[in-house]
């Protein structure tokens, strides 16, 4: 997929969403530039997710406006493999392009599970699991993909593999990322822009420039974590940069 810096893969104005008397999200505004890699942070309940389905497509009860472009992939928390099919047949599911079958041994080769193509999808680990969740985002070449906490229920060691995973991925085919977490290291490791949502708009955000791979430690990102932990109301062990 060629890179498309840059350009506007998504545009939202003034976008609400109320659930009953609650106001969720209150006229955020939010541009998504082509090949950026965004990272949503929030507390809990803030609407993270809420503002994913939005751009998904999967919420048609918002109001505002909201253009999105280009084509939207997602990957949520739990991988949402279908049970009864094949790890390659879940890749290509809805799928309809002449060439799936080809397109799925390549995203399957990309995330390290060639070798797991004719499994069953409950005989997968967590990880391998949210690889092949991801390879199916892959195959549909999003210009914007979406993911809702696609590492939070993996162990320490099994999410930084799979960190550096998205990141090779990000950088070969350059969709627009949108990522929500509620881990400020996970933003700053991974992202080039981070949000914070906060009142139903985006209340704060920071640009991360440091090269990567890059390491928890470098002072752009002490600094910017320090900044993010007061802006999120983290108080107490400055270590503790889960926020929710
Ligand atoms: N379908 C729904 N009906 C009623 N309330 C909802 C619905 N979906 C979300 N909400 C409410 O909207 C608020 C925001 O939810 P959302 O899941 O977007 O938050 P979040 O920031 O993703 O939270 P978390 O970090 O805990 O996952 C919550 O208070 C939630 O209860």
């Amino acid at each position: 997929m060629a890179a498309r810096l840059s350009q506007r893969v998504a545009g939202v104005r003034d976008l609400t969403r109320r659930f009953g008397d609650r106001v969720v999200l209150d006229g955020l505004d939010l541009d998504i530039e082509g090949g950026e890699f965004i990272a949503l942070l929030g507390r809990s309940g803030s609407g993270k997710s809420t503002l994913l389905r939005a751009l998904a497509g999967l919420d048609r009860d918002v109001e505002g406006r909201l253009e999105v472009t280009g084509s939207v992939a997602v990957a949520f928390q739990e991988p949402r493999l279908v049970p009864w099919k094949r790890v390659g047949s879940n890749i290509t599911l809805g799928l309809a392009v002449p060439d799936a079958g080809e397109r799925a041994r390549r995203a399957l080769a990309e995330v390290g599970l060639t070798e797991r193509a004719g499994a069953w999808p409950l005989t997968l680990s967590g990880g391998e699991a949210q690889r092949a969740s991801l390879a199916r985002a892959l195959v549909r070449e999003p210009e914007l993909l979406l993911l809702d906490e696609p590492f939070s229920a993996l162990d320490a060691l099994t999410r930084i593999t799979v960190h550096q995973l998205v990141v090779q991925l990000w950088t070969v085919h350059r969709p627009a990322v949108l990522l929500v977490t509620h881990d400020v290291d996970e933003a700053l490791l991974l992202a080039s822009r981070v949000l914070v949502l906060d009142g139903g708009r985006i209340a704060y955000e920071a640009a991360v420039t440091a090269a990567r791979p890059r390491h928890r430690d470098h002072p752009e990102l002490v600094s910017l974590r320090t900044r993010l932990l007061t802006v999120l109301g983290v108080t107490g062990d400055a270590d503790d940069v889960r926020t929710a």
